[in-house]
């Protein structure tokens, strides 16, 4: 492929996706598409996977919470935990939504929402003791996933950690052109977090999930 055809699709890649969101509602159903009845075990796992690395061993100070749509996994998971989060999301209604209406009185210890592209946002350095990026990264292509945790791994403090959960492709990559989101299977994953200069500390798949839906993976990394 020409490097001329390469941008040409990345472009449309992204531009894919910002056109799928822009119709998304702002509600637990659009964050999870046709699936909101697995949210609650969803926020479980997490709760679950999260005190693993959590309390006693990274921090509590503050977390990030990217691709964080209305702050689903900010109230559910990561609020209680954390004496302060900031948001990132491509989408201003969903942060919005988050700040107005979804999470409350809760919204006050949201110390900064960052509407940006993950792919073009540079968190703050040395921040974080926790950053979560969920359903997120497959909106992300390769090269620019890797360069987004790259960023990252410079904004955690020590003992900080990265926690990813995403759809993972029972083999090799899947591109669902709908709302431009690619699967990797989990081998593929660890090749982009490797190259990323990242360690992974722990895998697990998410259980309790239907059968017919894509496998979740959460990997936690440093
Ligand atoms: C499936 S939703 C998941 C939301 C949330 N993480 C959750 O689990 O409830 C995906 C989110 O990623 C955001 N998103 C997609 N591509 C993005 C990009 N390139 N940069 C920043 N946000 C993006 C969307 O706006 C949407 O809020």
């Amino acid at each position: 492929m020409s490097l001329t055809s390469y941008y040409k699709r990345e472009k449309q890649f992204y531009y894919r996706a910002q056109q799928f969101y822009e119709d998304v509602p702002a509600s637990e159903e659009g964050m999870m598409g046709d699936y909101v009845e697995i949210s609650n075990v969803d926020l479980e796992g997490s709760r679950q996977f999260l005190k693993r690395f959590g309390p006693g061993k990274a921090g509590t100070h503050c977390a990030l919470d990217c691709g964080s749509g209305i702050g689903r996994v900010t109230k559910g998971v990561l609020l209680p935990v954390f004496e302060k989060m900031e948001m990132a999301d491509m989408m201003e209604h969903f942060l919005l939504h988050a700040h107005e209406e979804y999470l409350g009185d809760d919204a006050d210890r949201i110390e900064t929402y960052y509407c940006y592209n993950l792919q073009e946002f540079t968190p703050p350095k040395k921040k974080y003791d926790v950053i979560w990026m969920q359903w997120v990264a497959c909106h992300l292509t390769d090269k620019d996933l890797m360069n987004f945790l790259f960023r990252c791994k410079k904004s955690l403090v020590p003992n900080g950690v990265i926690i990813m959960k995403d759809n993972m492709a029972r083999q090799g990559c899947k591109l669902d052109p709908i709302d431009s989101s690619i699967s990797r299977h989990l081998d593929i994953m660890r090749s982009v977090i490797a190259k990323a200069g990242l360690e992974v500390l722990a895998v697990e798949k998410q259980e309790g999930f239907p059968d017919i839906i894509m496998p979740v993976w959460m990997i936690a990394m440093k």
